[in-house]
């Protein structure tokens, strides 16, 4: 099916300017979100395996966990400041519309461990670069981000020096 039928434009939102992808609609309905999990789970390289998922809130967490599900990996959560409990390292990062902060535990990641990290939007590239650099910290390898879609006028894909995958190209 056409899963692009079903991710809405929002506009000015969150800001005034912003045409707001919106994927509730797609989530919301059994065929496209096993559908959308299943291609997703598709575009990772056959010749790595993937240790760890990492989804990136919120809307990353959703997919990220069906991607994990399907690759047989861990999953792991980066979540904005303040959200995860336990020891974390941080990275201040800017996006189209606004600025934050993104952590992750730092025992989520063994060193050398494979890592695919998943989020539902490609904007400006900051959010991913960000957990990329988390990743990279803690000694991880990122063998790839991928997106539901990418929004390639804003050319995320040059602030990521991995292999970048999405669905959907607009
Ligand atoms: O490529 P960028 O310009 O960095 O933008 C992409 C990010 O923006 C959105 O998240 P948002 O911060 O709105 O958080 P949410 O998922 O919690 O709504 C989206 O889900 C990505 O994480
Ligand atoms: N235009 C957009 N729609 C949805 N999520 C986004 N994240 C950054 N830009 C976005």
């Amino acid at each position: 099916m056409n899963i692009e039928k079903l991710i809405r434009d929002v506009p000015d939102f969150p800001k005034k300017g912003i045409v707001f992808k919106d994927v509730t609609p797609l989530l919301a309905n059994r065929k496209a979100l096993v559908q959308c999990a299943d291609q997703l789970a598709a575009l990772s390289p056959n010749d790595i395996k993937i240790d760890k998922v990492i989804g990136i809130e919120a809307r990353g967490f959703i997919l990220g966990g069906m991607i994990a599900e399907r690759l047989g990996a861990g999953f792991v959560p980066v979540r904005k400041k303040g959200k995860l409990p336990s020891e974390v390292i941080s990275k201040k990062y800017g996006l189209e519309y606004g600025e934050d902060t993104l952590q992750i535990h730092t025992d989520a990641i063994v060193a050398g461990e494979h890592i695919l990290i998943h989020d539902d939007v490609l904007a400006t590239g900051g959010t991913a670069s960000a957990v990329c650099q988390l990743v990279e910290e803690l000694g991880g390898i990122v063998v790839q981000c991928n997106f539901i879609m990418e929004l390639d006028f804003l050319k995320g894909r040059d602030h990521l020096i991995t292999n970048v995958a999405s669905l959907i190209n607009y």
